[in-house]
């Protein structure tokens, strides 16, 4: 009975998306399995499992336990899924086809290209060879200490020649949000980018990226399309292409936050209260979230230390809201005048404006909107920011279910989920 078991196995797996991600493509049941490094060896000794995927940190210690080992795996000396055939162990590496995926969806072209990955491990070898495979022109490693053959960062920086950058390093992963490994602005020639990390699903890299106009994508896909590849190997068939495309949209959904602004008194608080539920989403308000940080309510902490001293409370809030996922996050209506909350609240989020009428915002307890001509001047400032920061745009203009049901549409139309 043992032999059917299906799994992932790593040292610390809490986060892990692969139990769901292969739940959605196969029909086994998948465990995830935690090991720590000196049960390896017996683990695979034993022999009690019909297929494995393999992370952090034994994609390499795992090569000597197999009896076989896919030449591409071999080349790039990391195995990521191993399969079980009457007691033979096939070590293979699906995350090659991950990135080949990813770069190719995002029409990311590496032939003829000077590529630059950032660090050395596992990820980055894959990619390496990838890119050798693909006829890079230049393939040009990058690592902190510049060991091996690698560039350190500060030469990197010197390369005016770079055409396709790619992440393999953690930084900006979760809790890191506002790590950024390099800067892709640094790069004149720069076609695109790719980063591997996908908590959160578009990475302060990733951001800066699309905002130079480049093509650019977070890990997610990549780690769906090595999903999907792996588990062909364990069922032993193959699986629709289209399935990458199916269960990465419904993962999108699922950890995004929705996020609405809008003016005070728009109705974000009281529409989003009733989306959530919809959504099935955590609901999160960051003027309730603030009262708790500080024991005080906006409204006092304006009328106490003033607006500027709220600003900064609000932006140390909406940070740490805006690492986690799977939110409906209300914002306050003066959230937009920060870019450093809307470039955190982006990272995993889709940013709906839920406009309302001058005229119909509410204003009691709101020391900001007190008297109308104060209002009407903020909304003279704010509109372009709402505009600009939002993905999508709907009317609060009915009823609030109605503007509720607005918002569960478009944020899943927007997913294409
Ligand atoms: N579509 C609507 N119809 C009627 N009242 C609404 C509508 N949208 C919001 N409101 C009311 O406006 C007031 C302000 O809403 P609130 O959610 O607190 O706004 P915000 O969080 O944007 O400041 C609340 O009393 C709410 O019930
Ligand atoms: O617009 C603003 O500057 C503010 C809006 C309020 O939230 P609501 O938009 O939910 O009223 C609250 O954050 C604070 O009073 C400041
Ligand atoms: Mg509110």
């Amino acid at each position: 009975m043992e032999t059917q078991r299906y799994g992932l196995i790593g040292e610390h797996l809490g986060h892990s998306f692969s139990k769901s991600i292969h739940e959605q493509l196969a029909d086994y049941t998948y465990d995830l399995i935690e090991l720590a490094p000196q049960q390896l060896a017996p683990f695979f000794a034993g022999r009690q499992f019909a297929a494995l995927n393999v992370t952090i940190p034994y994609k390499e210690a795992v090569l000597p336990l197999l009896d076989e080992v896919d030449p591409r795996a071999a080349e790039i000396g990391a195995v990521n899924t191993v399969v079980n055939r009457g007691g033979k162990l096939t070590g293979y590496n699906t995350d090659y086809d991950g990135v080949d995926y990813l770069l190719h969806r995002h029409g990311i072209l590496l032939g003829g290209r000077v590529v630059m990955i950032l660090g050395t491990g596992g990820t980055s070898k894959t990619c390496a060879a990838l890119a050798r495979a693909k006829g890079a022109k230049e393939v040009l490693l990058v690592s902190r200490s510049g060991k091996g053959g690698a560039l350190t960062y500060h030469d990197a920086a010197m390369r005016r020649d770079v055409q396709v950058l790619l992440n393999t390093t953690p930084c900006g992963m979760y809790p890191d949000n506002d790590g950024l490994p390099m800067d892709p602005a640094l790069f004149p020639r720069l076609e695109a980018a790719a980063d591997v990390v996908y908590n959160p699903l578009q990475t302060a890299f990733v951001l800066r990226a699309l905002d130079l106009g480049l093509p650019a994508a977070g890990g997610l896909e990549m780690l769906v399309a090595q999903a999907k590849t792996a588990a062909e190997l364990f069922l032993g068939r193959p699986l629709p292409d289209e399935e990458i495309g199916r269960v990465h949209r419904r993962l999108q959904a699922e950890r995004a936050n929705c996020v609405l602004i809008a003016m005070p008194g728009a109705g974000k608080t009281t529409v989003g209260g009733r989306a959530a539920r919809m959504l099935g989403k955590t609901f999160v308000d960051t003027d309730d979230e603030i009262t708790a940080y500080a024991g005080r309510t906006p409204a006092q902490i304006i009328e106490q230390d003033g607006e500027a001293a709220f600003r900064e409370i609000e932006s140390r809030v909406i940070a740490e809201i805006a690492k986690k996922g799977g939110q409906l996050i209300a914002t306050g209506g003066g959230a937009v005048t920060r870019a450093e909350n809307m470039r955190r609240l982006r990272q995993n989020g889709v940013i709906l404006f839920i406009d309302r009428e001058l005229s119909l915002l509410a204003t009691s307890g709101r020391p900001l909107s007190r008297d109308f001509e104060a209002l009407r001047q903020r909304y003279i400032e704010r509109y372009p920011l709402y505009n600009r920061y939002c993905d999508l745009k709907l009317d609060n203009d009915e009823t609030i279910e109605t503007a509720a049901r607005r918002v569960e549409e478009a944020f899943y139309a927007y997913f294409g989920a």
